[in-house]
């Protein structure tokens, strides 16, 4: 059996739901996994956050636009009354639900609750579309098996026991419909897998039943090698391994959720990246094969903070990376990038929440200077540390300000860190001299 994923712009139109619906109908037994429509999530968040600021009128106006939204929708993909009629009392139910939580206390709990109608309304969108077409489709409700631990991993065991049970209660079914992204937690609450997490829920299912392919599709032909919403000439890349697909993902590649390729590349499940709007073409393939050598593609992660720590006195005595690290674990901050130097370590985080009191324990036995709005630039390919061609990434030292390196952590990344007021010219600078004069 095959899952297919199909994200926010794929749902996001009638127009793109019909060609979801050309997809996947072709008789095999599948599981479909959908993302909320395109907009939803970023709407919901918004109310969650009015709701936050306790600003009631303003909760309530953004739930009657979104509501209007949805309503205008349906008309135009459920043309058949009945369905119409159905899918408008549940989707009032959700803005009623909505409209209730406006009088409630905020709290973190709240949002995930908010933030998970998304799914739960495109799914019963779309199988009602699927009805009105003739065409059987079943709804597995996500909340029913996806669960996630106390480290707000999948909890494989139970959703592998869950997921068979609530599949094998329709057995006959042809396509079932699930919600990517919402789960429920340790403690049996609403949660999610993250922005973006549908891919992860994608995969999660693709390990749990064992599939023969996980395919995501999206609005693009495949995983680029450069960032196409910054960059020009960008192509599409036809085959990745997982390290590559992993390493891309989790630098900023957003066609991919940073997780996506754990959970199948144990069992050699491969993933295909597709485009609902050009299903003819191959798009990108991730297994566990190891491709071509050389600069495959280029991505970049945004928000991090680069911290310098200077104690000439101390640096290299042993035992003073693992006193810097500590402070890290206490803070429960992970660190990207690192580089040493006789006088000072420079490291980078992506999360800034407790960066005063990291800085405040850093500053008890080393000097610290704090950079921030930095972007990494990652660069990744199947041995490129290695690879002839690579020091054509050194062009680039002569044009651009680099403020930190890591070469020859794994031999298929190579990062930079560069301020993020430059991080669009570094983008396009690395395009030219990598992929396009390399060509010439
Ligand atoms: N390296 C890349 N290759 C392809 N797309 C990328 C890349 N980096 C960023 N993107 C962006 O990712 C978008 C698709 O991801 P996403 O918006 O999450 O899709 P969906 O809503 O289908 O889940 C593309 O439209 C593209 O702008
Ligand atoms: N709806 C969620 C989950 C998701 O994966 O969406 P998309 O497939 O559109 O990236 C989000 O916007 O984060």
């Amino acid at each position: 059996m095959k899952v297919l994923k199909f994200g926010g712009t794929s749902v996001g139109s009638v127009k793109n739901m019909a060609n979801v619906k050309n997809i996947i109908h072709d008789g095999s037994k599948k599981v479909i996994v959908l993302s909320a429509m395109s907009g939803t999530t970023n709407a919901l968040l918004s109310i969650a956050e009015s709701i936050t600021n306790k600003n009631t009128n303003e909760a309530t106006e953004k739930i009657n636009t979104l509501h209007d939204t949805y309503f205008t929708v349906i008309d135009e993909l459920l043309v058949h009354d009945h369905l119409n009629k159905q899918t408008k009392d549940y989707i009032s139910s959700v803005f009623n639900l909505l409209t209730t939580h406006t009088h409630k206390a905020p709290s973190a709990l709240l949002n995930n609750e908010i933030v998970a109608q998304g799914e739960l309304m495109s799914t019963y969108m779309f199988n009602a579309y699927l009805k009105q077409e003739g065409i059987d489709s079943t709804l597995l409700p996500a909340l029913d098996f996806m669960r996630i631990n106390k480290v707000k991993e999948p909890d494989m065991e139970s959703i592998k026991r869950n997921l068979k049970e609530v599949m094998d209660r329709v057995p006959e079914a042809t396509i079932y419909i699930t919600q990517g992204f919402i789960c429920l937690d340790d403690k049996g609450n609403i949660s999610n897998l993250q922005r973006g997490g549908s891919d992860y829920t994608a995969t999660i299912i693709g390990a749990a039943i064992k599939a023969e392919e996980v395919q995501i599709w999206t609005d693009i032909d495949g995983m680029h090698n450069n960032d196409p919403r910054y960059v020009n000439n960008t192509n599409p890349i036809s085959d990745l391994c997982y390290d590559e697909a992993a390493e891309l993902a989790y630098f900023g590649a957003k066609i991919l959720h940073p997780q996506t390729v754990l959970p199948v590349r144990e069992d050699h499940i491969p993933v295909r990246l597709k485009n609902t709007m050009n299903p003819e073409c191959y798009g990108t393939r991730i297994t566990s094969d190891a491709t071509e050598n050389g600069i495959k593609a280029i991505a970049a992660k945004d928000g991090i903070t680069a911290i310098k720590i200077k104690s000439g006195r101390m640096l290299l005595a042993h035992g003073f990376l693992k006193k810097i690290f500590e402070i890290f674990e206490t803070y429960e901050t992970s660190i990207d990038m690192i580089t040493t130097s006789e006088v000072a370590v420079s490291v980078t985080i992506d999360d800034e929440k407790n960066l005063d009191k990291i800085i405040a324990a850093l500053e008890a036995f080393a000097t610290i200077e704090v950079d921030k709005n930095q972007s990494i630039i990652c660069l990744v390919g199947h041995a490129i540390v290695n690879h002839d061609e690579t020091y054509k990434l050194f062009q680039i030292l002569k044009d651009v300000k680099i403020r930190m390196i890591s070469y020859g952590g794994s031999k298929n990344n190579i990062s930079l860190l560069v301020d993020s007021k430059n991080k669009i010219e570094t983008l396009q600078k690395l395009n030219d001299y990598i992929f396009e004069l390399a060509h010439q």
